[in-house]
């Protein structure tokens, strides 16, 4: 996949500047960076939730899209996937995937934070999408859910060969997951590479930097 050129700018401030990219197909793409670099405005522009200030992006309506604050319908749990035109059936076997099946005839509105986040996930990956936007899809799950659905992203991923854009800051989930990293600091792209190399032998001393937190 190649992206044009994007920046997107907010009230005079510049908060996303990148090149043009090049998104290997059928590839986890993990992008990482601190707080404000502006990781979900990048996923809202790749989702087509919000516009680049040039241009539109072409892949609107083709994607997968879990934004960073989960949310639900309020409806049951079991109705929340069925939206997506699957039967019972099928979205219960979802709810299993997910360990929610015996919150299936809840409000979906009662579900704790991560449980939502776990609903959510479960709903997009209820269609097959050639493009996958997720905006820190595990940062509200337990360690064993996050683990969870991990396994089933990379299940889904296997199975559909889509193009997958993560945004996360959990550099061991970037290593479980991802073939390729992008670091982001200050709207700008640092550094673009497999993800042993990004993660293990940064080029920049900018993702080095970034990086010695983790270690710490
Ligand atoms: N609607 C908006 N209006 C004004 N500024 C915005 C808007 N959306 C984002 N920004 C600014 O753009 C910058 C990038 O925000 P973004 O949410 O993309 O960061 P992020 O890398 O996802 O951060 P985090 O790790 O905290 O989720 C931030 O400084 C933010 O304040």
């Amino acid at each position: 996949m190649n992206l044009p050129p994007i920046t997107k700018t907010y009230g005079g401030r510049r908060v996303l500047d990148l090149p043009a990219l090049e998104l290997a197909d059928g590839t986890i793409h993990a992008v990482i960076g601190a707080n404000g670099s502006g990781k979900s405005t990048l996923a809202r522009i790749l989702a087509g939730v919000i516009k680049p200030d040039q241009g539109s992006f072409p892949y609107v309506g083709q994607a997968g899209y879990m934004p960073q604050r989960s949310y639900s319908f309020r409806m049951s749990v079991v109705r929340n996937l069925q939206l997506t035109g699957a039967g019972r059936e099928r979205a219960m076997a979802q709810l299993e995937a997910f360990g929610l099946a015996g919150l299936a005839r809840q409000n979906a509105k009662g579900l704790s934070g991560g449980e939502t986040a776990r609903l959510a996930l479960a709903r997009v990956l209820m269609e097959d999408h050639p493009l996958l936007i997720l905006d820190e899809p595990t940062a509200a799950m337990d360690v064993a859910s996050a683990l969870r659905s991990e396994e089933i992203l990379l299940e889904y991923q296997a199975r559909t060969r889509c193009t997958v854009v993560l945004v996360t800051h959990s550099m061991t989930q970037a290593r479980r997951m991802a073939g390729q990293v992008l670091f982001l600091k200050d709207g700008r792209l640092v550094e673009q590479g497999e993800t042993g190399q990004v993660l293990s032998h940064p080029r920049c001393a900018e993702t080095q930097a970034f990086l010695d937190f983790y270690t710490l």
